[in-house]
């Protein structure tokens, strides 16, 4: 095994420690105020996607760009366009018509890619597999149960009141401290069998880091738990991939590019994204349309979900197949 490419034991700085320390005084601020009110809530959710959670996303062009390269390939960007688009038309369809299915396709994907960023660089075996989905799934299911009040509306707006999703979700709900248990006991044991079979060098502290985010999440409230997890963990960490993925690249006669470069490529795509929703929001009111906007939001959220998750997976293959 080569030990370059696992993390070491103690970890190294990295600026999830930024996301405990704002989380910590944001639960500490929430303990002196009561409540922290949803203008609060919003500035640091949105502050949190445009830094990190929106960028993270928008360089999507430069890992397939870099993984065709090493593929031996050549990329065309507006082909790639193109089938980013068309992978967004077919799912943004289907959720028109099977707003159940899609829901339940877009949690299971989203399971997938945060147990591949959070359970990183472990082999391709089927064990290691099934643990990735599982600690993705307990970290979702940890999100979601823990935030039962703020989560039910949103699930009932996104399905159209589906039955058997509405359903599901609150025979999970009555037993949500069980499924919990239950569910992180079952990772361990799998964790334990995993690493029986093919070891790896396990990062403890990063995994504390993980638990402290959750933590601080369930303390306080659903946007902000989702944001600190989400733009404050997950984004950082596949930030980090990303950067060592491209800092190496295999491309010829590629200077070696900074952390802060990297993110300024990134800047682009997170405008066109940022003005995308901009003017959604100021045409809104005026529009004549009936549908819910939340759910629009959402869904949109999961159609820009699904290439992502294509593309970094297919960088995942590609760093462990190279290192
Ligand atoms: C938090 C939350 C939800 C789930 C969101 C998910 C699953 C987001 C995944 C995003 C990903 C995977 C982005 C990739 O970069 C629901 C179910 C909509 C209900 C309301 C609260």
């Amino acid at each position: 095994m080569n030990k370059r490419t696992y993390h070491p034991v103690f970890g190294q700085i990295t600026p999830t420690y930024l996301s405990i320390a704002l989380g910590m005084v944001l639960v500490g601020w929430q303990a002196e105020v009561g409540t922290l009110s949803v203008t609060v809530q919003w500035i640091v959710f949105a502050s949190l996607l445009v830094s990190v959670g929106i960028p993270h996303g928008a360089l999507d062009h430069l890992i397939a760009r870099e993984t065709a390269s090493r593929a031996g390939k050549t990329f065309s960007l507006s082909w790639f366009v193109v089938r980013y688009l068309l992978i967004m038309i077919v799912y943004g369809t289907t959720w028109f018509l099977f707003p159940g299915l899609s829901l339940g396709l877009f949690l299971l994907m989203s399971i997938w890619h945060f147990g591949e960023t959070d359970i990183e660089r472990v082999p391709s075996t089927l064990i290691w597999s099934v643990v990735r989905l599982m600690v993705g799934g307990f970290v979702l299911a940890f999100i979601l149960l823990t935030h039962p009040t703020e989560v039910t509306p949103v699930l009932k707006h996104m399905t159209l009141n589906h039955l058997l999703i509405v359903s599901l979700w609150q025979t999970a709900l009555s037993h949500s401290w069980l499924l919990l248990w239950g569910w992180g006991l079952l990772t361990v044991c799998l964790f334990r069998i995993a690493f029986q079979q093919s070891p790896v060098i396990v990062d403890w502290l990063r995994l504390a880091r993980l638990a402290i985010i959750l933590a601080l999440g369930f303390a306080l409230p659903l946007l902000l738990a989702f944001g600190l997890y989400f733009s404050g963990w997950h984004a950082l960490n596949s930030f980090q991939m990303t950067y060592g993925y491209l800092q190496h690249s295999r491309r010829p006669k590629q200077p070696v590019v900074t952390a802060g470069q990297i993110w300024m490529n990134s800047l682009p795509l997170t405008a066109i994204a940022l003005a995308f929703c901009s003017a959604l929001a100021w045409w809104w009111p005026y529009s004549t349309l009936v549908e819910d906007p939340l759910r629009l939001f959402f869904v949109f959220l999961s159609l820009i979900t699904l290439p992502h998750l294509c593309v970094l997976h297919i960088m995942n293959n590609q760093l462990k197949a190279t290192g």
